[in-house]
């Protein structure tokens, strides 16, 4: 039921106000492209994508924020959507016409496209979601250390395929991570390895250096080593390198099942390109709220 130009009635100028925002955010800081790029993530996979991922928690409340696997999630992130959603409601005939869900949908496209990654067109029409608890995100969202069987089954639970969910995982061609995400891989592997012999023995060497044992916790290291602030398909490069950061990442090259499609996309930015925007589409469309089940949020970070 989402369509383009969904609101071509009631805020025709919807995207070039939101683009306006995110290309204010964009030139305060470059965080904005993969804390918003995650943030979505984040949000479609716990009861769909309907922005309930940026209430905050209240009262009696503890709202998905504040559940562990969200807690490293990037403040500028929800900025972002909070600052779009200030500069659409500005406009009065605007005003509490357009849901934060589908504000955070058209940021992460407009950061995607800022940082050179395809450029597509955003389909709208979600409702804000009423609920958001932190008991909801248990097991929804794939963990650093899944294989690739784990990964297929949690994607495919939302409706992505394998192919999916190697291109959505593309994401991690910008952005950061911390070091306890990845530690067990390059100090304490297994018995018989102490450093994964899936990763590139250099590039191993590197996060070590970057990461020492006890470092302090706040450190974040660049996911893709090489393009950290382009949005590109060197993601799959690296993976043919040995140079993914996470097991999850790995695995899409290590498994025989995936890596063909690791190799063509290194090979070829088109059909990554293609592959890419028919996934995030596809993930825009997961849980989508409407009538009765959802509202237009006054304040994205609270229920109105
Ligand atoms: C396939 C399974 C996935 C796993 C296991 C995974 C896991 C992670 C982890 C552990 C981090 C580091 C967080 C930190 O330490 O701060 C991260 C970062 C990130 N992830 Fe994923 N992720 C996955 C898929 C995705 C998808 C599908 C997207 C979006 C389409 C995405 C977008 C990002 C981005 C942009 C960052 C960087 C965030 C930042 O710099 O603030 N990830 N991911
Ligand atoms: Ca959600
Ligand atoms: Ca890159």
């Amino acid at each position: 039921q989402l369509r383009q130009n969904y609101y071509a009635k009631t805020c025709p100028n919807v995207e070039n106000i939101v683009r306006a925002a995110v290309n204010k955010k964009f030139s305060q800081t470059f965080v904005t492209v993969p804390a918003t790029i995650r943030l979505f993530f984040h949000d479609c996979f716990v009861q769909g994508c309907d922005a309930s991922i940026i209430i905050a928690s209240s009262g009696g409340n503890t709202a998905e924020k504040d559940h562990p696997d969200n807690l490293s999630l990037a403040g500028d992130g929800f900025d972002t959507v909070i600052k779009a959603k200030e500069a659409v409601d500005a406009v009065p005939s605007c005003k509490n016409k357009v849901s934060c869900a589908d504000i955070l949908a058209m940021a992460t496209r407009d950061v995607i496209a800022l940082a050179g990654g395809p450029s597509y067109a955003v389909e709208l029409g979600r409702l804000d979601g009423l609920s958001s608890k932190a008991s909801s995100v248990n097991g929804k969202l794939p963990q650093p250390s899944f294989n690739l069987n784990r990964l297929n089954s949690l994607f495919a639970a939302n409706g992505l395929t394998q192919t999916d969910m190697i291109a959505l995982s593309a994401a991690h061609t910008v952005g950061f991570s911390h070091c306890s995400k990845f530690s067990k891989r390059i100090y304490s592997f297994s018995k018989q390895n102490a450093v994964d012999p899936t990763l590139n023995k250099a590039y191993a060497t590197q996060l070590q250096q970057m990461c020492p044992r006890n470092v302090n916790p706040l450190i974040a290291i660049n996911m893709d080593p090489n393009t950290p602030r382009k949005f590109d398909n060197v993601y799959y490069k690296n993976l043919q390198q040995g140079k993914g950061l996470f097991t999850s990442d790995q695995v899409l090259f290590t498994d025989p099942r995936s890596k063909p499609t690791v190799n063509a996309w290194a090979t070829s930015s088109q059909a990554f390109n293609k592959a890419f925007i028919t996934a995030i589409t596809k993930l825009g469309r997961v849980g989508v709220k409407t009538g009765k089940n959802g509202n237009i949020r006054k304040n994205c970070a609270a229920f109105n």
